[in-house]
């Protein structure tokens, strides 16, 4: 397909193809805001998320060391309190008694309330047993004895080289603890000989053999070697040798830890789980249960803190290391809401929403705004009456081509047309019956044009075609025109009329004649000027004699102007006689235009450029009023008869003119003849009535000039107040040879009698005519036969008219 036949289809479904158009392409912006939007959104609130996850998890993990650091140091503080008391015993040159240990015990209890028990375990030899014993119920312990712990009971410890009883504890004294032998445990034991070995405060987790009232599990047992005073502890064996027992203290590590955290104001977005410490017998993580949780909605198994955000540390309690695990506290601050990246979202949709809002409402009033300006384009575009493109869309097309001529070479033409006579119609018939005939000269045009041609109205009775590359683009366009002209002198069918009207042609052709629109039209105007002078109902190709002649015109129009301005214009005088006597009744003033280069010219090759430049307003001024002034001296039964042009009816100011003429010259209207041919009748019929009714009143006689060649209608005889009617010299011609012409005249004869005008025949040129005319009846002659048109000077008034063949030769 062409791009003309794009742009033609274009133009032509304008107002349809965007019907079809997919919502999805209109509100493609929107989805396309929605798309980024989304993605932006959810990509920033996840980036936020992220961050926060970040940041959450710096001030967990902060918050939860600075936690376990807290619980170390408070559980280091119970610790140094239990050396304070190993430091008592290692110090003191005596023993110490119960009363002091009770004492010094009794301080450390003081706000320490995860301090359960505090014991005092001395190294007993086989020979100080009874000693002891003794020594202990002496102190007020009442059967007081080295007990071993056997199958969940105690018994009196058997013979032993050594034995590590409770002696002192912070116990009442009837307490069943006293007197057993940790010896006799074999993990406590355990724990002393680590203690003993390492010179180090040794730990386990241990459960109390009588458990306090409402007590909880688990407890920490915690013991610390106390040497001889002043003795060597460097090596495992001073150590052993010089040992005097043991320090050992019970916690209640859950209370312990508590009671730390109350006092230290222990952050409460931090759940702290402390667990045992890692052994053989623990096999899986799932079975771990802390032995101390901040907070009762933590997670209670090492798998569970594991799978969750948690930090993870251990808390030392002499030689044992517990597991610290760390969580947020749920629904504390330190437990990642999500807050900021949920308001980010919530904020990103919101706008995702508003600008997409915004955008649909936008696509949809620029599409109403496009539909507007399309429809507004295509009305710019169409000529309202046929429906085809106009004048504007013609010339766009044909920029259009013009510039395809240049890319691709691709030869048109243009045919411009303008109907013949059109003008008739529509004067005649009115407006209306004009409009009905356009749209069916529009729809028989578009028949005879392709699909791919461009057939527009240019305005008025003016149509163009631009037609496409053909093989022979001269033979294709001629052939174009000949089929239009042959379609529009087919007649039309008007209501109540049928009308026969025509098209003259001018066609120009690209690249041969031009290649710019105002070349082209210039030239297709002129070949169409052409087709008219030619005598309508034809066309003609431009051609470069064309343009010559034009611009002979254009000289010419110049000239005339200084013509009249210089006055090389002169007026000759025709007579014109009595039929029957013979006598001269007057003339007919005829223009001339004394050429100072080309010699005189005759009206006919400079009236129809005076009257389509306008020049014939002061040419016809100069006749009439040059006429009245010549007639104003001539016999006073000598009338003069002056032709005036239809462009000089429209003039407001000619009824004034005549007068002024008539009252310069002195002229009695009565000797004055206006000439009007049947063309000022076609227009302004009412006005020019009125007008030729004030002509009448004034005396002057008002002649229907070259009857027969118009349209000869004999209701302007009726309508119009003539008084004369002169039947042009074409009939007179024929008079001799056909029959028929002189059954014109006689009709025309008689009917200008039943009217009470006269009829003058004009361009008689031979005895003959004349004789004939004269038997037909017509009132005057005139032509060759009686005189041809001649300068005032060489008019002889008193000689009588001799019709002579030398002057119609
Ligand atoms: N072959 C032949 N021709 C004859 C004969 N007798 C007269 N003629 C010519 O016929 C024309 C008659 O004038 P018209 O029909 O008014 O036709 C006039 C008239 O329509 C127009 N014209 C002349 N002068 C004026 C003027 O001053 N104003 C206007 N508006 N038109 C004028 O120019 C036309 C031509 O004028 P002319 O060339 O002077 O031509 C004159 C005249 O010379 C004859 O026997 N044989």
């Amino acid at each position: 397909m062409g791009d003309r036949d794009r742009n033609d289809q274009d133009r032509r479904g304008m107002t349809g193809w965007w019907r079809a158009a997919p919502l999805l392409g209109l509100y493609r912006p929107a989805l396309v805001a929605v798309g980024v939007g989304l993605l932006f959104s959810v990509a920033g609130a996840a980036a936020v998320a992220r961050w926060e996850d970040r940041v959450n998890r710096i001030e967990f993990e902060n918050a939860a060391e600075t936690e376990a650091i807290v619980m170390q140091n408070g559980m280091g503080e119970y610790i140094s309190r239990l050396v304070a008391l190993r430091t008592l015993f290692e110090s003191t040159n005596d023993e110490v008694t119960r009363s002091e240990f009770e004492t010094f015990s009794a301080r450390l209890f003081e706000r320490h309330p995860g301090m359960l028990r505090i014991a005092w375990l001395p190294r007993v030899n086989r020979k100080e047993r009874a000693e002891y014993e003794t020594a202990a119920i002496t102190d007020g312990v009442s059967g007081y004895r080295i007990k071993s712990l056997q199958s969940g009971g105690f018994a009196t410890a058997p013979q032993s080289d050594e034995y590590f009883p409770v002696f002192y504890s912070t116990q009442p004294k009837t307490s069943t603890v006293y007197g057993m032998d940790y010896a006799t445990v074999p993990e406590r034991r355990a724990v002393l000989e680590r203690a003993r070995d390492n010179d180090k405060v040794a730990a386990l987790r241990t459960r109390l053999f009588e458990p306090r009232e409402g007590g909880r599990l688990p407890d920490v047992l915690v013991a610390i070697p106390v040497y001889a005073k002043g003795t060597s502890r460097e090596t495992i064996a001073d150590r052993r040798r010089n040992l005097a027992g043991f320090v050992v203290g019970i916690f209640d590590l859950p209370l312990l830890i508590q009671a730390i955290r109350v006092t230290t104001g222990a952050s409460p977005a931090v759940s702290m789980n402390v667990y045992p410490p890692f052994t053989a017998q623990i096999v899986s993580l799932e079975q771990m249960l802390p032995d101390y949780s901040s907070a009762a909605t933590a997670p209670q198994s090492m798998r569970d803190v594991a799978r969750t955000l948690h930090w993870s540390g251990s808390l030392k309690i002499g030689d044992t290391d517990w597991q610290v695990r760390a969580v947020p506290t749920a629904g504390g601050p330190l437990e990642t809401t999500y807050d900021r990246a949920g308001a980010v979202l919530i904020v990103g949709l919101l706008l995702t929403l508003s600008l997409s809002t915004y955008l649909m409402l936008a696509s949809r009033n620029s599409r109403r705004l496009s539909l507007a300006n399309r429809r507004v384009l295509e009305l710019a575009q169409t000529d309202i009456l046929t429906g085809l493109p106009n004048r504007a869309f013609f010339l766009t097309r044909l920029d259009e081509m013009n510039r395809q001529l240049s890319v691709r070479g691709l030869p048109f033409s243009i045919l411009m047309l303008d109907l013949d006579r059109f003008k008739n119609v529509n004067d005649s018939l009115g407006h209306g019956a004009g409009d009905a005939l356009l749209r069916q000269v529009a729809q028989r045009l578009k028949s005879a044009v392709r699909a791919n041609d461009v057939l527009a109205r240019l305005g008025g009775d003016e149509f163009a075609v631009i037609q496409e590359a053909g093989a022979d683009q001269r033979a294709c366009s001629t052939e174009l025109a000949a089929r239009i002209a042959k379609l529009l002198t087919e007649p039309f069918l008007l209501p109540g009329h049928r009308v026969e009207i025509g098209t003259s042609i001018g066609i120009a052709i690209a690249p041969d004649h031009g290649s710019d629109q105002e070349q082209l039209l210039k030239k297709a105007d002129l070949a169409l000027y052409r087709s008219k002078s030619a005598g309508r109902d034809c066309f003609t190709i431009y051609d470069e004699a064309m343009s010559a002649e034009l611009e002979a015109r254009n000289t010419l129009e110049g000239d005339l102007r200084d013509a009249i301005a210089q006055c090389q214009l002169e007026v000759h005088y025709q007579p014109f006689v009595d039929a029957l006597s013979g006598a001269r009744r007057g003339f007919e003033a005829l223009v001339r235009w004394r050429h100072p280069t080309r010699g005189l010219i005759p009206p006919d090759q400079f009236i129809p450029l005076a009257e389509e430049t306008g020049l014939i307003v002061p040419l016809g001024e100069f006749v009439l009023r040059r006429a009245c002034a010549d007639a104003a001296g001539w016999p006073s039964d000598l009338a003069v008869a002056v032709n005036l042009s239809p462009i000089q009816f429209k003039e407001a100011e000619l009824f004034e003119m005549i007068c002024a003429a008539l009252a310069d010259s002195g002229l009695p209207p009565q000797r004055l003849e206006i000439e009007i041919t049947e063309s000022v009748l076609l227009e302004r019929g009412v006005e020019n009535h009125a007008f030729m009714q004030r002509l009448k009143q004034l005396g002057i006689e008002l002649a229907l000039d070259d009857f027969g060649t118009g349209y000869s209608s004999l209701s302007y005889l009726t309508a119009f107040p003539f008084d004369k009617i002169k039947i042009d010299k074409s009939f007179i011609r024929n008079l001799t040879h056909q029959p028929r012409s002189s059954a014109i005249i006689s009709a025309i004869v008689t009917l200008a009698r039943g009217l009470d005008m006269s009829v003058t025949a004009e361009g008689v040129e031979t005895r003959e005519e004349f004789e004939r005319l004269k038997a037909l009846g017509v009132n005057f002659a005139q032509g060759y036969l009686f005189g041809r048109p001649q300068p005032i000077e060489r008019i002889l008034f008193d000689a009588p008219v001799k019709p002579s063949r030398r002057d119609a030769a």
